[in-house]
């Protein structure tokens, strides 16, 4: 299979001193979709930025499709949480915006516009965003709003999308069709994806492989495979998915010092007398 990005020794200080991330080595495979995981302030927001340009890296490279990353790129898009849409534009216009501007600073040709502008109609049917196609932002909700911030990333045709916490905003169930829909962009589009998330669960059904980073300094703890071949509602319910996802929080919440084993805090919290279902009088 080949690679579409590779990191090599990627740190990250900030300025003061603080160590962000400590040298990270990270290979993504073409087509993939890993989920990148792990407790609050281990640097995840961090690595995604630095991988698209976003952000400086203090040592190490990376290389997307061979070619070594020196700041933002077309061939990787970000989406964020907050859909950092123009409120001023409808949502056909949001999504060629990048394009529109492009193609006016060069003079773009008929036959470019041409592309552009069937690139731009395919992504709004893909998203689902035809019938709002002359809507504006706040005329939408924050699922569709997420739906055009993808189709914009979409548009440059990347080679990787990077996503921030893309659903972190949505409600469980916008969340759930928002998950089929993204799984349903990388087939068709045949995207790299590479997705920071909270949400465990939401990790797990959405990647082939899930990074577990941890704190203090940011670092890669774990890397686990997801097995499970087709994605359907009922998954997030099987045995082995809910082994997985306890496997997951239990490294989380080991690498943020919580304890993974609640039992300690009930016996502080629950009165000695307390009723159990077999020994009640
Ligand atoms: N510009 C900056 N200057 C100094 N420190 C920063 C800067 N940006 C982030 N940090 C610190 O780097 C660490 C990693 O931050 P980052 O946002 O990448 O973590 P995260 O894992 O994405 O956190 P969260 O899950 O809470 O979003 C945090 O301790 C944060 O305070």
């Amino acid at each position: 299979m080949t690679n579409s990005v590779i990191l090599q020794g990627v740190s990250k200080t900030f300025p003061g001193g603080f160590e962000a991330l400590q040298p990270i080595n990270l290979t993504i495979a073409q087509g993939s979709f890993t989920a990148i995981v792990g407790a609050s302030g281990c640097g995840k927001s961090t690595l995604l930025r630095i991988i698209a340009g976003l952000e400086t890296r203090s040592t190490g490279r990376i290389l997307v499709d061979g070619q070594p990353v020196t700041g933002p790129g077309r061939d990787r898009t970000m989406v964020f949480q907050d859909y950092s849409l123009y409120p001023w534009l409808t949502v056909m216009e949001n999504i060629r915006f990048c394009r529109s501007l492009a193609a006016h600073a060069r003079d773009a040709t008929d036959s470019e516009i041409g592309d552009a502008t069937r690139r731009s109609v395919a992504l709004l049917n893909l998203m689902g965003l035809a019938r709002v196609e002359r809507a504006y932002p706040n005329q939408l909700s924050g699922g569709m709003r997420q739906r055009v911030a993808i189709a914009r990333a979409l548009m440059a045709k990347p080679a990787v999308l990077l996503m921030d916490e893309p659903f972190g905003a949505l409600d469980a169930q916008t969340r759930e069709v928002m998950h089929d829909l993204i799984l349903h962009v990388k087939s068709a589009e045949r995207k790299t994806i590479l997705f920071v998330t909270h949400d465990v669960e939401e990790a797990i059904y959405l990647a082939d492989r899930v990074v577990v980073m941890a704190p203090h300094p940011g670092r890669i703890d774990a890397i686990e495979d997801v097995p499970f071949a087709r994605r359907h509602r009922d998954l997030r319910l099987d045995p082995a998915f809910l082994a997985l996802k306890r496997i997951i929080t239990d490294r989380i919440r080991a690498t943020a010092g919580m304890s993974a084993d609640l039992d300690g805090m009930r016996s502080l919290t629950e009165p000695a007398t307390s009723h159990h279902p077999g020994n009640q009088q």
